[in-house]
This record gives C-alpha cells, structure tokens and sequence, in this order.
C-alpha cells in the first residue's frame, strides 16, 4: 500500500484536491482517510464546552486511533473509521468501513505535526493558499455546509485559526515533498500526481 498525505491549512483546497484524485483512479484502488474524523471524543462534554475547544491545536486529535487505523489498513485489515459533525462538535455514533487499498489517501491540517504519521507516509503534499483566499472560502463553507454564522467564523479564525495556523500548520510544510498552490483549480499539479499513482498502481 502507498500512503500519501495531503495538508494544508483549513480551505487551502484539500478536500478539493483529494476528490479530484480519487476521480482519476479507480475505486476499488484508493481509500481515504479524513483526520477530521479523528477529533477527540468529546461527547462528555456539553455543547457549550465543545464550541470552546480549540480544533485546530495538535491535541485536539485522536493520533493514537489514527496511527493504528493507518497501520491497520497497511497491514491489509479493514477499520471503522468514526464520522465526525461540524454541527454538534463531536463524534456520531455511526463508523464509515474502510476496506484496505492499494492507495490510501490521509487528509487533515494537522497530520504532518506527527512524527510517527509523517513516517508513515510515502508521498507527502503541502496544498498552499494564501490566507486571506483560505478565509472567504472557510466563511463560505462553513456557513452553507458546517452551521456556522459568520461571527462564529470570524470568532474562530482570530483566536484559534490563524495563530495556531502560523504556530503548527505552516511551519509543517517544509516536510512535504510536493508544494501545490490554489489546491483544486491546479490541474497541472494533479494530472501529474494522478498519472504518478496510476503508475504505481499498474506495477
Ligand atoms: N479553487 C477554488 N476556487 C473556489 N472555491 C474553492 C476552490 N477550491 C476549493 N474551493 C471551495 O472552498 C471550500 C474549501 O475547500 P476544501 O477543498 O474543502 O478545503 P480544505 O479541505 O483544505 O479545507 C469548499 O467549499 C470548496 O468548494
Ligand atoms: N468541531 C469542529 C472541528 C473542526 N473545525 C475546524 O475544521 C478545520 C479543519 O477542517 P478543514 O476541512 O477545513 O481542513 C479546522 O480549521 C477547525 O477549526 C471546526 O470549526 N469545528
């Protein structure tokens, strides 16, 4: 199986970039593994104190479940992978089956900031836009899609966001071997990464 990781700060295109690969290969070859999926449990804690959590800190990651869901679908064993929501903050109790592929696509802000994830990665990307592009998309998004309102939004990004975008996220790009700028619209950049991973593929 080859791992590869996609990061980047939050709106920088991710999502945009994964599914725009996974449509170049063919399904029974590529599994995808979300980091959002691995936010903490915090279904003990009221909705109040969820809204307060700081989501885009390194803690606020379950590593210890991601590491052994990706070294579980490496080592060819099919995981239920938890399904997060935006809109109550925490985990549903319902899993997404992840079967083991021949690819396996890890995407999240944070994952480079783990050593032992950086390590089990084969292939590492760095999806960088500039932040002020990366705002408008987020209040956008998170408006339409998360059940934000755009204090919330703007709240977020000025006191967790942004810095704990220039403390962890940023700073992670120098481990990627791939920088993509604009994400999604990069087709260049994406019809050579999925001609790469057709390849590997056919071997
Ligand atoms: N190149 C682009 N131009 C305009 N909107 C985009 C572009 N790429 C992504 N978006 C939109 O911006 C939002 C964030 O993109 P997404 O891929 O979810 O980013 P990420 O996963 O990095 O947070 C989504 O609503 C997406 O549709
Ligand atoms: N309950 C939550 C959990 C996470 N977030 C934000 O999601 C961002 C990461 O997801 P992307 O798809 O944008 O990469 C991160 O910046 C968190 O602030 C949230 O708002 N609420």
């Amino acid at each position: 199986m080859i791992v590869i990781g996609i990061a980047g700060g939050t709106g920088s295109g991710k999502t945009t970039v994964v599914n725009k690969i996974a449509g170049f290969i063919p399904e029974e070859n590529v599994a995808i593994l979300m980091q959002d999926s691995y936010y903490n449990d915090n279904h003990n804690l009221s909705y109040e104190e969820r809204t307060k959590i700081n989501y885009d800190h390194p803690n606020s990651i379950d590593f210890e479940l991601m590491l052994s869901h990706i070294k579980a679908l490496k080592n060819k064993e099919t995981i239920n992978q938890p399904i997060y929501s935006y809109t109550t903050h925490s985990r549903t109790e319902d899993y997404a089956v992840i079967h083991p592929k021949d690819i396996l696509i890890v995407e999240g802000i944070l994952i480079y900031t783990n050593e032992e994830l950086r390590k089990l990665c084969d292939i590492k990307i760095f999806v960088h836009t500039d932040s002020d592009l990366r705002l408008i998309r987020r209040i956008r998004r998170d408006i339409t899609e998360r059940g934000r309102d755009v204090e919330e939004v703007l709240n977020r990004y000025e006191k967790t966001l942004k810095p704990m975008h220039n403390q962890f996220i940023e700073p992670t790009m120098k481990y990627a071997d791939l920088i993509i700028p604009v994400g999604g619209e990069n087709k260049v950049a994406i019809d050579i990464l999925a001609s790469m991973i057709k390849e590997k593929i056919s071997k």
